[in-house]
């Protein structure tokens, strides 16, 4: 422990690809001690920010000094070519792939992913993207947990979980990113860890509809914790062990964004109540909402794996096949009693 708080003062060289609100977030906290640089994909973006010293999807919160913004991919990448550095994904899990498939072939030593959910069309978890796309030789990890960008831009506490089968990895992320407001959790179940990340977007469009419906916290309390149910039978059906949803990652991570009102995810829902169409909802966001692709992803692995996951199913129909939020209600509401 006294080794970790020495070598928590090294100053690291980070990349963080992706400049939507988390990546920006992330930067701008491990900006604070360490030399960071942050790239997106679009070089507009990327120009007016390095001008303003704050990201639009961010607004209000200027960059620590030691952030620097990058247009150019190779100086990213040449920025973390020296071992000890940080290459920071930050990206949705849509652009994960296609991100990836730019770094192979390239001397990557560590890589960190920041996006929660299933692969849309494979319904693959990221790691499993990342070890399809750069193979085995490349030391990896999800960080996840219970963190809205905005909070953690502003410098507010916050506790993490970087989850990895790599030791080294796990121990340069804790080193790398825990201290200040930032507490850094290690895990070795990247299954799990993963898992309660993505399926806890899912719930919080389930748990804003039905707050939109103005259906009361008795029904909030039920759908969260009959979610975490949902969670955990995925989540060990693909291999995560139990205590780890009950974790920051599991159940931290879904009371967030269950009932945190920051919550994308949550907003979707809110808006379904309000009987707004879906594309209009994610267009007022500005933003992603990662609960929609991985509801789809989910529902196809779930009936493959013969998993129960009606809440998954439930926002399923009403995000694909034109169910109403009420109708999702009364669906789940109808079910066979059975044993908790
Ligand atoms: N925001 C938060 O509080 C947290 C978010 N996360 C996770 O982090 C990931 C990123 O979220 P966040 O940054 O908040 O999202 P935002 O919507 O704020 O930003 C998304 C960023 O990704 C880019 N992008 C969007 N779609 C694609 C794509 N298909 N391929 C490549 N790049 C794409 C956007 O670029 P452009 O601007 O050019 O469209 C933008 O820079 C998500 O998986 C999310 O679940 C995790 C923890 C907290
Ligand atoms: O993952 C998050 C907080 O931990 C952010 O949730 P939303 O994507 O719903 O805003």
């Amino acid at each position: 422990m006294q080794e970790k708080t020495k070598q928590a003062g090294l100053a690291r060289k980070v990349s963080v690809l992706g400049a939507g609100a988390w990546g920006t977030a992330v930067a701008m906290a491990l900006a604070r001690r360490h030399d960071v640089l942050l790239w997106g994909r679009n070089a507009a973006a990327l120009q007016a920010m390095a001008t303003a010293r704050e990201n639009t999807y961010l607004p209000g919160h200027v960059f620590p000094d030691r952030l620097h913004v990058a247009a150019d991919f190779e100086a990213a990448l040449a920025h973390v070519a020296a071992p000890g550095s940080l290459l920071i994904a930050a990206c949705p899990v849509a652009g994960l792939r296609p991100l990836l498939q730019s770094l192979k072939g390239r001397a990557i030593p560590n890589v960190v992913w920041l996006c929660k959910g299933f692969e849309y069309d494979t319904g693959l978890l990221p790691h499993q993207i990342v070890r399809e796309v750069l193979g085995d030789a490349v030391a990896g990890g999800a960080l996840s947990g219970p963190s809205f960008a905005q909070e953690v831009a502003k410098g507010l506490p916050c506790a993490l979980t970087i989850a990895s089968a790599s030791a080294e990895l796990r121990a340069l992320v804790v080193e790398t990113a825990h201290g200040g407001n930032m507490r850094v959790y290690s895990s070795e179940d990247l299954v799990g860890v993963e898992v309660g990340g993505a399926v806890k977007n899912i719930l919080a469009i389930a748990t804003g509809a039905a707050d939109g419906l103005g259906l009361g916290l008795n029904a909030r309390a039920a759908l969260i914790t009959r979610g975490l149910a949902e969670i955990t039978r995925l989540g060990v059906a693909l291999g995560g062990q139990t205590e780890t949803f009950m974790g920051l990652t599991g159940m931290g991570d879904l009371i967030l964004t269950c009932t945190g009102d920051l919550s994308r995810n949550r907003r979707v829902g809110l808006g379904l109540a309000q009987g707004k169409a879906l594309e209009v909802i994610v267009q007022e966001l500005g933003h992603v909402a990662e609960g929609v692709p991985c509801a789809k992803a989910v529902r196809e692995l779930s009936a493959r794996l013969g998993v129960e996951m009606p809440i998954t199913n439930a926002v399923a129909g009403v995000l694909f096949d034109g169910d109403q939020p009420q109708a999702m209600v009364a669906r789940l509401l109808s079910r066979d009693p059975r044993g908790e």
